[in-house]
């Protein structure tokens, strides 16, 4: 992330307490946090706007009132900020690696995401663990929350998720392992139909020396499951 200099505020004049807006800057202007990397996925927002319209009405509402009147664009720039990574290439941010003379286990754990479950279209949101065992390459550590990010920001089942993150970094990273273990909180499952706050999904996906050698799955998951110091 960085600061992008057209929204920097200028210093405080000598008439005024309050800062004043640098009158160069475009009348147009970036957020004022960009992230370069960031998934990106263009919707058509017109449709959704105009179905959610309909779904308002379905429902017994009246999209026309106050409140509702901006709710079909707000919901459109949700979906393309939830479904960013629809057809993105996660992948992408493997392609930068560190030659590294380093074969044990890498490990990446408690990283949060949010995504949508392909059913209700409701949010499950949790934490993902990825651990690997180099071959002669290592990729910055926050590569591997960005794969997570970007693969997360998909409607999509919880198993998908798992496995194309594991299958994308034994790829990419030519992996001699991999594991990945994704936990996390099902909306459609505390809110509404079966009702149980604070049940838990966990999934897992087990590559390479992970899932043939009892000793070094034993050791990744100890590492895993490790309480927090
Ligand atoms: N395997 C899997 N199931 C999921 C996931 N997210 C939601 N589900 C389940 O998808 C199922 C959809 O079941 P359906 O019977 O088609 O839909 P439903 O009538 O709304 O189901 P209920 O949630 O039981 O009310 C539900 O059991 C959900 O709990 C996921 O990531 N993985
Ligand atoms: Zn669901």
């Amino acid at each position: 992330m960085f600061r992008d200099s057209a929204n920097t505020i200028a210093p405080s004049n000598q008439d005024s307490d309050k800062p004043v807006v640098d009158k160069e800057q475009p009348a147009e202007r970036t957020p004022f946090f960009v992230d370069k990397n960031a998934p990106h996925n263009e919707v058509d927002f017109a449709r959704i706007e105009s179905a959610v319209r309909v779904i308002l009405e379905a429902v017994g509402e009246d999209p026309d009132r106050d409140g509702l009147l901006e709710t079909p664009a707000r919901v459109a720039r949700m979906y393309a900020e939830m479904f960013a990574g629809l057809k993105s290439d996660p992948g992408r941010h493997l392609a930068k690696v560190f030659a590294e003379d380093y074969d044990e286990i890498v490990l990446v754990r408690d990283i949060s995401f949010c995504s949508m479950c392909e059913h209700h279209l409701l949010p499950f949101t949790g934490k993902a663990h990825i651990a690997y065992l180099p071959s002669g390459k290592v990729v910055g550590l926050s590569k591997l929350a960005r794969v997570v990010e970007e693969v997360a920001r998909r409607p999509q089942v919880q198993e998908r998720l798992t496995h194309t993150v594991a299958n994308l970094i034994e790829d990419r990273l030519s992996a001699r392992g991999v594991a990945v273990v994704v936990e996390s909180t099902h909306s459609c499952m505390t809110m509404r139909g079966i009702r149980k706050p604070g049940s838990l999904c966990l999934t897992s996906a087990m590559r390479g020396a992970f899932k043939t050698d009892p000793k070094s799955r034993a050791e990744v998951l100890g590492l895993i499951n490790r309480a927090a110091s």
